[in-house]
């Protein structure tokens, strides 16, 4: 039997020492790699792919651990986030090292023989012209065909990514390991909270680690400390545990609990802009009692962007322009500041931790609880370590488990074999399903207030799904589908949230995209979803949201639990919706009848008034006689005491009054009682809710207890 190790080769053969190729000592290919060093080669996994995707997933994970942190306190979350572009000196001056000129030109990657780049500036001085005239005479900017532009590789852009809050901020020894070692953090527990795996702030410092080599630093300080922790620290791959520079505490005099976390990396801020700042968009929708501050500071003097017309540098876009994004175009690196305004102070209650349903666990996760369980013996283990095992219950499973388990018996002397029997049990038992009372969804309020803010829709509806269950994890679906608005696309345009978090990437494998295109009839609900403008919002809450990946990108559409209650959440808005649609209509073909009715008025009016008084011409000359109330209304032709304008006026009366009768019948015969309404309800009183919401299509109407 080989071993391995050093010791378990064999002593080379000294007769055999001179061979041109010695025979290499049999050695095991066995390797170990670190979590970290797993994650630094595998990064696109957690999301970070290119430099530009890096920038917008380390804003995210700052972000989504802010709000984590606020909310963990219940403190209304205020975020401040800051894009600062370092240029290349400014880089260089960081990590120490002397700018240095190029010399042999012809050696880079980008180099460009004099002709080649007369050609391609004066292409492009022409494209910018017929830009600028167009974005002065108002008209839309046309998309040119793809230029090949600069050849060569684009040199590296360097961002520093601040995020501020207001959270828990952390305790002082903890903050090396939370981001420092790959797989630790806080949130491991059974909870609905965004972040899961323990991975995002240390992927950030990775990256920062691969592409610029500098360390990230972190600000952080609790509630009642009198003091800030600072902490500048790298990670090392090969052992995944953090390399501390400084940790340290400094006095404060500001009293001030949360942290600020810098990170320098490497990123593609013109690339990425758009996805950047529609995520700020939509964790702003999604979360409406938080605050944010995002900035984008560039590094080209703000002079050089103010001098032009203010139409140029709002026009422009260098993908519109050339065909892809020009990293080095300063109109496109134009500085950036937005305020999402708190639009709410209530905030969703905070999520609760809960314990394992008995049909989620595994062997290993029995043996986990048992290890670490203070219950004494293995009937109080089942009735506190999991949700759904009542006393009573309890007794009946243990019963069942056969004679050489009972009540009393210690739960931490259970061997294998009976862990095997446990487990086989709570496969096959029947257990009530995991309530969903430790979630917190959006809320149906927050859902039509983020579409409302959004979308400007003409109609919405919005639904509440109860609480469901897949694989033991209880999951909530929202939704809210809206028809119409301004800037908003023709067809479907939908949005996706998990556990309150925007999903912008893997659209189409995911299981809302999926659910709107393929089982909806949407006709079946007089919408066109072709050529309506239609919003469709799903927010799916868990404490467990199967991602597809730790990038937390797309819910996949295999989870059948899932699909069937994202299908009916939109059902359930579109029955809504069709009933307003077809009132609408209704109100529409009832205009139309009308309009089409009074088309008609001037000329019957002139016809009959050309009879009427023909008529009173011969009744006067005496070629034809009336007789009472014809001659009467003759007279009155003759006097001039009817007109064409009082004819008008009765026909236009009567049209009216045809009208009315006409809907009213209408209405009678497709069952709709009343005359056209908007509808307004009241949401159900919640036990734990103080307030009661009253929707509207167009407004939301909260009234506080
Ligand atoms: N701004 C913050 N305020 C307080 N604690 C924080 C903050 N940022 C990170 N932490 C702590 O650091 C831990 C690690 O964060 P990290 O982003 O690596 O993983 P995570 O948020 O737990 O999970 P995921 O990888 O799914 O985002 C968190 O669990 C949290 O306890």
């Amino acid at each position: 039997m080989e071993t391995t190790g050093g010791s378990s080769e064999s002593p080379p053969d000294p007769k055999k020492g001179k061979s041109k190729t010695p025979r290499k000592a049999k050695e095991s290919v066995l390797k170990q790699k670190s979590p970290a060093e797993f994650f630094a080669e595998n990064k696109h996994i957690a999301g970070f792919d290119n430099p530009g995707k890096c920038l917008y997933t380390t804003v995210r994970e700052l972000v989504e651990n802010s709000l984590d942190s606020a909310e963990s306190i219940s403190e209304l979350p205020v975020v401040e986030v800051t894009i600062e572009e370092i240029g290349k000196s400014k880089y260089n001056s960081m990590i120490g090292l002397v700018d240095r000129e190029r010399v042999d030109e012809a050696l880079y990657d980008d180099y460009e023989t004099a002709k080649a780049r007369e050609k391609r500036l004066s292409k492009q001085a022409r494209a910018q012209e017929i830009q600028t005239k167009n974005a002065s005479l108002g008209k839309k900017v046309k998309e040119p065909p793809v230029s090949k532009g600069m050849k060569g590789r684009a040199e590296a852009s360097f961002y520093k990514v601040t995020c501020k809050d207001n959270g828990r901020g952390m305790p002082h020894d903890d903050i090396p390991n939370m981001f420092g070692r790959v797989l630790s953090g806080t949130k491991y527990g059974l909870k609905q909270t965004r972040g899961k795996f323990g991975l995002g702030a240390k992927m950030a410092l990775i990256w920062s680690k691969m592409s610029t080599g500098l360390p990230i630093e972190i600000l952080s300080s609790m509630k009642g400390q009198n003091y800030v922790s600072f902490c500048r620290l790298d990670i090392d791959i090969h052992r995944n545990i953090p390399h501390i520079h400084v940790h340290e505490k400094r006095d404060s005099k500001v009293r001030w609990h949360g942290a600020e976390i810098q990170v320098v990396i490497e990123g593609n801020w013109t690339t990425y802009r758009s996805k950047i700042l529609h995520y700020m968009r939509q964790i702003a929708v999604i979360t409406p009692y938080a605050q944010f501050l995002f900035k984008f500071v560039s590094d080209v003097p703000e002079y050089v962007s103010l001098s032009l017309p203010k139409t140029i540098t709002d026009a422009h876009n260098c993908l519109h322009l050339f065909g892809f994004y020009l990293p080095c175009c300063f109109l496109c690196r134009k500085n950036v500041t937005i305020r999402f305004a708190r639009r709410t102070d209530v905030m969703p209650p905070v999520p609760l931790e809960t314990k394992h349903h008995p049909s989620s666990v595994d062997l290993l996760l029995i043996k986990r609880l048992i290890t670490e369980t203070s219950k004494q013996n293995l009937l109080q283990f089942l009735q506190h370590e999991f949700v759904n095992i009542p006393k009573s219950y309890a007794e009946r499973l243990i019963g069942e488990m056969g004679p050489e388990f009972s009540p009393k018996m210690a739960a931490k002397s259970l061997t294998s074999q009976q862990i095997v029997r446990i487990h086989q049990l709570f496969r096959q038992a029947k257990f009530d399903d995991p309530s969903g009372d430790c979630l917190s969804p959006a809320g149906e309020y927050n859902l039509r207030l983020g579409i409302i803010k959004e979308l400007h829709p003409d109609i919405v509806a919005t639904y509440s799904g109860s609480a469901q269950v897949f694989e033991g994890h209880p999951f909530i679906v929202e939704a809210g589908v809206s028809v119409g608005g301004k800037d908003v696309k023709h067809g479907l345009n939908i949005f996706r949230f998990a556990n309150r978090i925007p999903l912008l990437f893997e659209q189409g494998a995911d299981v809302v995209t999926r659910t709107a295109l393929k089982r909806i009839n949407w006709s079946s609900y007089k919408i066109n979803h072709t050529q309506d403008k239609i919003g469709v919002f799903v927010s799916v809450v868990s404490t467990k949201i199967p991602f597809k990946g730790t990038g937390k990108e797309y819910i996949g559409d295999d989870i059948s639990e899932i699909a069937t209650a994202v299908k009916s959440a939109i059902q359930q808005c579109c029955i809504q919706l069709k009933s307003k649609i077809m009132k609408k209509m209704q109100a529409r073909e009832q205009q139309e009848r009308k309009r089409n009715l009074n088309r008609y008025i001037p000329d019957a009016t002139g016809a009959v008034y050309d009879v009427l008084k023909d008529m009173a011409q011969s009744h006067v000359s005496k070629k034809k006689r009336y007789d009472d109330e014809d001659a009467e209304l003759l007279k009155k032709v003759s006097s001039r005491l009817i007109t064409k304008e009082t004819l008008r006026e009765k026909l236009a009366q009567h049209v009216e009054q045809v009208d009315y009768e006409m809907a009213l019948e209408y209405a009678t015969q497709s069952g709709v009682s009343e005359e056209p309404r908007e509808a307004m309800y009241i949401q159900s009183l919640e036990a734990e809710n103080k307030f009661i919401d009253l929707h509207s299509p167009i407004f939301v109407f909260r009234l506080f207890q």
